[in-house]
């Protein structure tokens, strides 16, 4: 398993190794590299609302990244992490996911998921209540129908999601959810709170504060933090862990001070925990 065992990505970086006494009388000795002053060794970085969008903004307009390009990454390394996790061999025959998405860019990204789960052998389908004109999700729109992947015009019952899906994608909201929920995603939350199947959530649990989390809402089983965690992703409690997004370059490291690991030969994306 490629998970992460106190690596970190490039920077500052400077490695040493750490001796621990164990319960025995023995010890045990463990290699360790860190980057960037400010942290205390061994912390992974979970950055603040603000600072999530500092860095999203920086992305784009002082290292001219596109939104197609970055959400293109985003949503691959997402599926990618899915698919470790629930292996095809694993699901029923028919592997049908349901991506529920919301109105920004965490639903582009779910947009983006949907299609390369289809590339993967999986059966997606796509609940996408409230869309925008913009282009960019007009055409991630096409790109999924093109693939034959169907846009439910409704949410089932918790029963009949629970039934008919092997797991939810929560692609609703990302970093940038504020405040209380509003129309008509209360009901989409509390209906996806209630079935039984797994939920994977997209960079943020949504309907979480950004930074606190919410111990009241959905809980999980699955959660990949784009760019760097969140800090709500302290709170998250589920069984799998990753970080996706392999697009931060050293200087947003350096600027942000970001603790992050490294990810393994060309992966996408790596398991925290
Ligand atoms: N740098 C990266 O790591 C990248 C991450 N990506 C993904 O983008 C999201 C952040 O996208 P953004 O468009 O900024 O915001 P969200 O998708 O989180 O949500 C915005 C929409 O949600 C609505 N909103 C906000 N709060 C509420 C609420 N309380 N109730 C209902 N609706 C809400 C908001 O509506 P407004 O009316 O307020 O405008 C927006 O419509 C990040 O998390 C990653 O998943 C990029 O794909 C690539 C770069
Ligand atoms: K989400």
């Amino acid at each position: 398993m490629e998970s992460w065992k106190g690596k970190y990505a490039s920077g500052l970086r400077f490695s040493f190794r750490k001796r621990y006494s164990t319960e025995k009388g023995g010890t045990v000795d463990e290699d360790c590299e860190v980057i960037s002053i400010g942290h205390k060794i061994g912390d992974i970085s979970y950055v603040s609302q603000e600072e999530a969008q500092q860095i999203d903004q920086e992305l784009f307009n002082e290292y001219a990244y596109s939104v197609d390009q970055l959400m293109e990454l985003a949503g691959h390394s997402c599926a990618v992490a899915l698919a470790k996790s629930y292996p095809l061999t694993s699901l029923k025959k028919d592997a049908t996911v349901l991506v529920c998405c919301g109105p920004g860019n965490n639903g582009g990204d779910g947009l983006v998921c949907a299609r390369h789960l289809k590339m993967f052998g999986y059966n997606p389908s796509v609940f996408y209540p409230k869309r925008t004109d913009k282009p960019l999700y007009k055409n991630l729109t096409i790109q999924c129908e093109q693939l034959d992947i169907p846009f439910l015009s409704h949410l089932p019952k918790p029963q009949l999601l629970s039934d008919g899906f092997s797991y939810i994608v929560d692609a609703l909201f990302g970093f940038s959810f504020k405040g209380e929920v509003r129309p008509p995603f209360g009901d989409v939350l509390k209906t996806l709170k209630e079935v039984t199947v797994p939920i994977c959530s997209i960079d943020v649990p949504s309907g979480w504060d950004v930074e606190g989390g919410n111990p009241d809402g959905l809980q999980p089983e699955f959660l990949i933090s784009l760019t760097a965690p969140k800090k709500c992703a302290e709170k998250f409690a589920g069984r799998y862990h990753y970080l996706g997004g392999r697009f931060v370059p050293p200087g947003i490291i350096q600027k942000y001070e970001l603790n992050l690991p490294t990810y393994p030969g060309t992966e996408p994306c790596i398991r925290l925990h």
